[in-house]
């Protein structure tokens, strides 16, 4: 279990301080919402690592994250887009995710084996700058698979895409998640996004999360 217990953080001339508690559940996505401005990049800054609260406690059953940096927390992040370095291969950018030192041909079958269970079977010599939307937030998807961290920030990755690819992209997201166990933190605008994949479902209110009832739809 993912516990935010009272992350209180206030941006530089910002009077009253966000006070965040949730909990996010693997295999399960968490879904966040609230007006443009209402915190909700700066809540996942905090979870990744790259703002610190001033008071609170971040556990991951029961392992407070906070004295981490964010190289070492066992967090990944996607972002409404530009996830992917262009210039190289979506095999490439896929391989980001190994650890450093993995041999050749054990690297290799690992990406083709992650660009497979996002369905991108034999796309790994494609230039990422020649993927659609769609096909990039996938890729970013395989490098996660290998990252093989509990945790997963979603930032409004749909955004970007057309209805169909998102109504995929997102069915994806609800597959992985459930199978590999992370906990996926979504930031949407979207009430079809949440009611779509959402397990739980927080509003930010006044600088804090308010729990809201879930209505799933298929
Ligand atoms: N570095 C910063 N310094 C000062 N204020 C900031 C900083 N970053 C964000 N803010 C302010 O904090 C508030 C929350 O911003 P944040 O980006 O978390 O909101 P959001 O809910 O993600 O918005 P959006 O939906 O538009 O992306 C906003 O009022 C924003 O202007």
């Amino acid at each position: 279990m993912l516990a935010a217990e009272a992350l209180t953080f206030a941006h530089p001339g910002q009077t009253a301080p966000y006070r965040f508690s949730f909990t996010a559940a693997p295999g399960e996505v968490t879904a966040i919402s609230g007006p443009s401005g209402s915190g909700k990049s700066t809540l996942l800054d905090l979870i990744a690592g790259f703002l610190k609260p001033s008071t609170g406690r971040l556990l991951l059953d029961g392992t407070d994250l906070l004295p981490l940096e964010p190289e070492h927390r066992p967090v990944s992040l996607l972002l409404q887009s530009d996830n992917l370095f262009d210039h190289l291969s979506a095999g490439r950018n896929v391989a980001l995710g190994l650890p450093h030192g993995t041999a050749r041909s054990d690297a290799e079958r690992q990406v083709r084996a992650a660009l497979e269970e996002v369905g991108l079977t034999g796309l790994a010599a494609q230039p990422a700058a020649t993927l659609s939307g769609g096909q990039k937030q996938r890729v970013a998807l395989a490098r996660t698979l290998l990252r093989a961290r509990e945790v997963l920030l979603l930032d409004e990755p749909f955004s970007a895409l057309d209805d169909e690819t998102r109504r995929s992209t997102r069915a994806l997201v609800g597959t992985l998640t459930e199978r590999h166990g992370w906990h996926t933190v979504l930031v949407s605008h979207h009430a079809d996004d949440v009611a779509a994949l959402a397990a739980r479902h927080y509003r930010i209110e006044a600088g804090e999360l308010a729990e809201e009832q879930v209505v799933s739809s298929p």
